[in-house]
């Protein structure tokens, strides 16, 4: 569970007094996540998300976050909106930790997306990388080639315990992507983690996306192969190429790939797989037992990661012709 920061009622009661957002009714804490701390909230105004940034969030990148927020919400993407407070600062502090009050997304993630939904994330992830254009604060990806070597330097001692193996594969894995990493391909804003579980939809309906605390600016095809590794595969680990058709088709409907991005795409694909490969298995190695979060399973991505060497061209992935 994501809960990582108690908060008292009191401390959030004056919290609160910093906004204009009414009387608090009541609080509870979210359990799904396993970045940062969230509550939800009903006021006598309307309900409210409260997050409180943890570990993986640096201060200094909040601004860019939450302006992105306002950025793509002025521009017709359906994600939570910052609240000002009083002074119009969006950040204040709760114990100890940054916190913003976000708006509250109706809508529920998907458990078991279809071909359908595939479809829809596609062209909402298109439609976010159109609307990203002109915001001008920067911010570089810190989960790309050199992220992923801090993250690997942390965990190789200890990878084997994961499975016999595998520090000459991540090893050779890390060589391979550093020498052929594509850099000529478009760029821009890229969300970075769109999972099922930060895109909501009301019935077979795409309603917003949230937790944009890994966005930055990269490649825009990166973000793509992330959506295809987090939507595409089944629980079996077999990829689902009906999916991968329709969300490549969706994606395509509004921003079409150029030849460059779908020739990287196999490559991209990998990076994508490893890095949620690393970030699982650093807090795999680190979680202490009994806390209150539910671990990712890294092996999930290391299937993914094999499965993308095997591939020699985006058509494995249900490119149409
Ligand atoms: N704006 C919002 N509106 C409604 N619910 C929200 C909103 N933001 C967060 N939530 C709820 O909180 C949960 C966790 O939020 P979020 O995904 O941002 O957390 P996280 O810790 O950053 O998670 P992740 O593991 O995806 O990085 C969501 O699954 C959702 O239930
Ligand atoms: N979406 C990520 C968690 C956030 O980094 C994962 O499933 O590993």
């Amino acid at each position: 569970m994501a809960v990582y920061t108690d908060i008292s009622e009191d401390d959030l009661k004056w919290f609160l007094t910093e906004y204009d957002a009414g009387t608090l009714l009541s609080y509870k804490g979210i359990a799904e996540g396993v970045e940062n701390s969230n509550f939800l909230l009903h006021t006598t105004k309307k309900p409210l998300i409260l997050t409180l940034y943890e570990k993986r969030v640096e201060k200094a990148d909040l601004p860019f976050f939450l302006g992105l927020m306002q950025h793509l919400a002025a521009r017709g993407v359906s994600c939570p909106l910052p609240m000002p407070r009083k002074d119009g600062a969006l950040l204040g502090t709760l114990s100890d930790r940054p916190a913003a009050l976000i708006s509250f997304l109706e809508g529920m993630w998907l458990r078991k997306p279809e071909a359908k939904h595939c479809r829809e994330v596609g062209k909402a992830l298109a439609q976010m990388h159109i609307a990203g254009e002109g915001f001008e604060l920067k911010r570089p990806n810190a989960l790309s080639l050199d992220g992923w070597k801090l993250l690997w330097d942390k965990s190789e001692a200890r990878a084997d315990e994961v499975e016999k193996g595998l520090s000459a594969e991540i090893r050779g894995e890390i060589d391979f992507l550093s020498a052929h990493w594509p850099k000529d391909l478009p760029a821009g804003v890229i969300h970075a983690d769109l999972f099922p579980d930060n895109v909501f939809f009301l019935g077979d309906e795409l309603s917003g996306l949230i937790d944009f605390y890994f966005a930055c600016n990269d490649l825009l095809a990166y973000d793509v192969s992330i959506i295809l590794n987090a939507w595409c595969f089944e629980k079996d680990g077999a990829y689902n190429i009906t999916k991968g058709t329709a969300m490549l088709e969706g994606y395509q409907s509004v921003r079409p790939l150029n030849s460059g991005e779908l020739a990287a795409l196999p490559v991209l694909a990998r990076g994508s797989a490893l890095r949620f490969f690393l970030t699982r298995l650093y807090d795999w190695l680190t979680t202490p037992e009994g806390a209150m979060v539910t671990k990712k399973d890294p092996l999930e991505y290391l299937r993914k990661l094999r499965f993308h060497r095997q591939v020699a061209s985006a058509a494995e992935y249900g490119l149409s012709a």
